[in-house]
């Protein structure tokens, strides 16, 4: 089974991911970008590059899933792992959907995602960790061109499409509680996903 966390930058995902080794110690727990591949330095330096082309860094992290996928994802769900993603695919969705706004695509979320179908393997279920864009910028520390408040309104605004699709793969976390609070939360949350698989 493979289990995604998503949310704004500052959302507390990789709290949360780091939390839940001690609970789900038998997990595979991985996450995008990746940290241990070239295709993951690329995408890194896009990240901080603010010329960098919006489009261009569309397929480098495209390019990172797709070495992620065939790499750990495929061969751990293949063993029967649980597989527990911070950020996955619906962070491209989400945030180069906002970046892309103002190209020649005329549905860049729906672009997007259609370069996907044709190979990526969905998440069974996703966590989405819920804050508000301000908090979000202010907890990330406001460090590179994806943390400003005005582009995570934005890439909210595509993750609420996103789960407004598909209502039934999303689990929603209010956020703006306290890192306790937000872990007892995901932890029910996992609990009853695996309790239904
Ligand atoms: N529930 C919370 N309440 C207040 N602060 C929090 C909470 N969760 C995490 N933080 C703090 O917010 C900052 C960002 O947390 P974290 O790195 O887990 O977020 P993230 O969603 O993984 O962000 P990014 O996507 O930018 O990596 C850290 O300083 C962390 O200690
Ligand atoms: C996977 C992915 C990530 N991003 C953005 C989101 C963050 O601002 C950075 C790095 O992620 P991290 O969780 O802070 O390490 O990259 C993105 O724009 N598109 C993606 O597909």
């Amino acid at each position: 089974m493979l289990v995604t966390l998503e949310g704004l930058d500052g959302s507390g995902k990789t709290t949360v991911w780091e939390a839940l080794r001690d609970t789900y110690s038998d997990a595979v727990f991985t996450r995008e970008p990746t940290d241990d591949s070239w295709y993951g330095e690329a995408v890194n330096r896009a990240i901080g590059d603010d010329d960098a082309d919006p489009l261009a860094t569309l397929f480098l992290f495209t390019a990172d899933h797709a070495d992620h996928l065939s790499r750990v994802v495929r061969p751990a769900l293949d063993a029967g792992e649980l597989v527990i993603s911070d950020r996955y695919s619906d962070s491209r969705y989400a945030y180069q959907g906002a970046s892309l706004r103002d190209s020649d695509l005329k549905r860049p979320m729906e672009y997007i995602m259609g370069i996907h179908a044709a190979f990526t393997r969905p998440p069974d279920k996703t966590i989405y960790l819920d804050v508000d864009p301000e908090t979000a910028a202010a907890r990330s520390g406001s460090t590179n061109k994806f943390e400003q408040a005005a582009y995570l309104a934005e890439v909210r605004a595509n993750y609420e499409r996103l789960i407004e699709a598909e209502p039934e793969r999303f689990i929603r976390i209010d956020a703006t509680q306290s890192p306790e609070e937000v872990l007892d939360a995901v932890e029910a949350a996992l609990d009853d996903i695996l309790a239904d698989a």
